[in-house]
């Protein structure tokens, strides 16, 4: 007599970019999100003066980011979040509109089931550390204005997230 029949491989849990219906939900999530973050009134600014291509790409490489880490078949290449969002003036007023009216009304949308929108809102919160609180780097410039730009605002002590935190 063997043992064989219980000696399967454990059933692995499927990942949440599965759970969450693989590719094309993902992608319409990002895309989704990011439309809708460029119409909102207290955040859409900050798209401004981005050109087509550049939005183009942005959703491209957040789905790259998303799929990474939500188990999909991705490797993102851009920057690290900090670097992706250093200069770009995001306060805790931008963050709250990005979460209240655009990222939480998404989830019943769309149908998320409550572990997924879960899982899926602890992972983008969990980024809150270096999205929000950099100044603008114009700002930073017209505070410092022979500051070598090359140099980054980390040249005339603007450290941004602060070390440690
Ligand atoms: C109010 C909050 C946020 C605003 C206004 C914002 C805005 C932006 C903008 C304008 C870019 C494009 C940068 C560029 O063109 O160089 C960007 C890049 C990016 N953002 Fe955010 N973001 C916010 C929060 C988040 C959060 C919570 C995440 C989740 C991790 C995120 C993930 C990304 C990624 C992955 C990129 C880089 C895409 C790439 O370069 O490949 N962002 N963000």
């Amino acid at each position: 007599m063997t043992h064989i029949a219980n000696q399967s491989a454990p059933i692995e849990e499927p990942s949440l970019y599965d759970r969450l219906g693989g590719l094309e939900s993902v992608k319409f999530l990002a895309k989704t999100l990011v439309q809708r973050a460029m119409l909102n009134p207290t955040i859409g600014h900050i798209w401004n003066h981005k050109t087509q291509a550049e939005v183009q790409e942005e959703i491209s490489g957040f789905v790259e980011f998303l799929g990474e880490h939500w188990g999909g078949p991705h490797t993102y290449t851009g920057p690290d979040m900090a670097t992706a969002h250093r200069g770009m003036g995001i306060t805790e007023e931008y963050w709250t509109a990005l979460f209240d009216e655009i990222v939480t009304p998404a989830y019943v949308e769309f149908n998320i089931p409550e572990r997924e929108a879960r899982e899926v809102d602890e992972f983008l919160r969990s980024f809150k550390p270096v999205v929000v609180g950099s100044p603008t780097f114009k700002d930073v410039l017209q505070e410092h204005p022979d500051m070598d730009i090359m140099e980054g605002m980390e040249s005339v002590g603007v450290r941004w997230p602060a070390a440690g935190s």
